[in-house]
């Protein structure tokens, strides 16, 4: 087989996972579904005999092993036609940890069965859970974290002090988790007998849930209450368990008390929380709160190079620029592009560049090259209400043209990634401001209207293809 042969089955095999992924789309929550799915990177071997996930740590390995398995397995089968093996590896120690999974796995266990996640035997190396490749070393600093990071540092260096607790929030993939493990490994290296535990909030609803059918709820309160430093991810999960819900607060207010240290990450600020007691939301706020936002452009090159780097390549930066450009989203789907150049790189034995990132990353900026573009709603829009494409630029105010303008600029927020500003300039220069005013407007509008509700749907459709 050619190397393009080897490459063609690559994409055919990112096509089946993908297929997978979008059915599960379908059939799982939506915030289960971006949590446990849509993160993973999948290897998909050349005969589709075995597909790989590659999921970040390993609770989450074996939180999908007991709940999804079961259902992705069975969707591959179906996709394919014939019996494929799943396998679970962590994506940074691939090689280490590996599960395989049986075809006939069981399907969505309860919390409490998910299994352990500490081995027999390895408890000295599972007590504190911390990864310790997450380090404030290794953990890029730029605009959209230099709060948060010198926040967690500040507690690492003193904990039980100021910003007690620290709740940091912000979007899948911007490296909360990262983050919280650091704060961890700072402390244990400065106070090697610190009392640290890194949890998933699942994972401690899980011990609540055990430690209630065992009735050993003593030896749980032991374990937590006698914390120095409790970090605990995503506490979002917490909705609607409100046995959890009580045993937190239980261990948070003897944490606090003792002057233990208490971070946590959320997607949400605490009073975005849904379905969590309001004395519990307040309890979260009332230390320091801060939000970790999308990596700007600089940060994204920083992080690409300094990735390349610890897996032993060189990205030269014009490359590094010219991914960043295009892979906007968030610092794991960054990652995710980095490896395939990588590995596109080592199997051609070619130099990383420009034109090789570009074939690496084809699919990915074909998707991007079928986003809708400012230029293609101001045409669309300006034919669909017989108004000439340069009175989108033109500073004529007739309602006739304002009216459609309003419309593409409000199209032109909900359907392109561009900020205010950028709208407003490719509008003939027009504030920020006006650019704003319009989105608000139409989107009020379209709740009362029905028929230009209507007429958005079409103008939607006809923009999506
Ligand atoms: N500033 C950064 N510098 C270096 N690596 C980063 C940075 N931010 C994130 N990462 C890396 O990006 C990946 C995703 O980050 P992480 O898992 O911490 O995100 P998260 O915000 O916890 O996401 P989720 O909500 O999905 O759990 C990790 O491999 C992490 O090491």
């Amino acid at each position: 087989m050619s190397s393009h042969d080897d490459f063609d089955a690559a994409n055919a095999g990112q096509g089946l996972w993908q297929a997978c992924a979008e059915q599960l789309a379908q059939e799982l929550p939506e915030q289960q579904f971006n949590t446990w799915i849509k993160p993973l990177a999948a290897q998909v071997a050349p005969d589709f005999s075995r597909v790989t996930l590659l999921v970040a740590n390993r609770f989450k390995l074996d939180w999908i092993r007991a709940q999804y398995a079961g259902r992705i397995t069975a969707l591959l089968q179906d996709l394919y036609g014939q019996p494929v093996q799943l396998e679970l590896a962590l994506a940074q120690r691939e090689s280490v940890v590996r599960t395989y999974i049986r075809p006939a796995a069981p399907q969505a266990l309860e919390p409490a069965d998910a299994g352990q996640v500490a081995p027999a035997g390895d408890e000295g190396a599972f007590r504190t859970r911390l990864n310790p490749a997450l380090t404030f070393e290794t953990l890029v600093e730029g605009t959209a974290n230099r709060m948060a990071r010198s926040a967690a540092m500040h507690v690492a260096g003193s904990p039980g002090h100021l910003y007690n607790p620290l709740f940091i929030y912000g979007g899948v993939g911007l490296g909360k988790t990262h983050l919280v493990h650091a704060v961890g490994n700072r402390l244990l290296q400065d106070r090697a007998d610190a009392k640290v535990l890194y949890i998933h909030a699942e994972q401690f609803v899980s011990d609540v849930v055990k430690s209630y059918q065992r009735r050993t709820f003593d030896d749980f309160k032991a374990r937590y209450h006698s914390l120095d430093l409790l970090l605990i991810d995503d506490v979002q999960f917490f909705a609607n368990k409100d046995r959890t819900q009580e045993e937190f607060f239980n261990a948070f207010e003897a944490l606090l008390a003792k002057k233990s240290h208490i971070v946590m990450t959320s997607d949400t600020y605490p009073k975005g929380l849904a379905n969590i007691h309001e004395r519990l939301v307040s309890r979260f706020d009332s230390g320091l709160t801060v939000a970790i936002e999308p990596p700007e452009l600089e940060m994204r090159v920083a992080i690409l190079i300094n990735k390349a780097r610890s897996e032993g390549s060189e990205m030269p930066e014009e490359v590094a620029f010219f991914v960043a450009k295009n892979v906007r989203s968030n610092v794991r789907e960054l990652e995710g592009a980095l490896r395939k150049i990588l590995a596109y790189s080592r199997f051609n034995q070619k130099e990383v560049s420009i034109q090789l990132a570009r074939e690496a990353l084809r699919d990915l900026l074909s998707i991007q090259n079928r986003q809708i573009s400012v230029e293609n709603i101001q045409k669309t829009v300006a034919d669909y209400y017989k108004i000439k494409v340069a009175d989108m630029y033109s500073k004529k105010r007739p309602a006739s043209i304002a009216r459609p303008r309003q419309i593409a600029m409000y199209l032109a927020k909900e359907l392109t990634q561009k900020s205010l500003p950028e709208i407003g300039e490719l509008f003939g220069g027009r504030d920020h401001t006006t650019v704003l005013h319009a989105v608000r407007k139409i989107g009020a509008e379209r709740q009362q209207l029905t028929e230009l509700n209507q007429q958005l749907h079409v103008l939607e459709q006809t923009l999506k293809g």
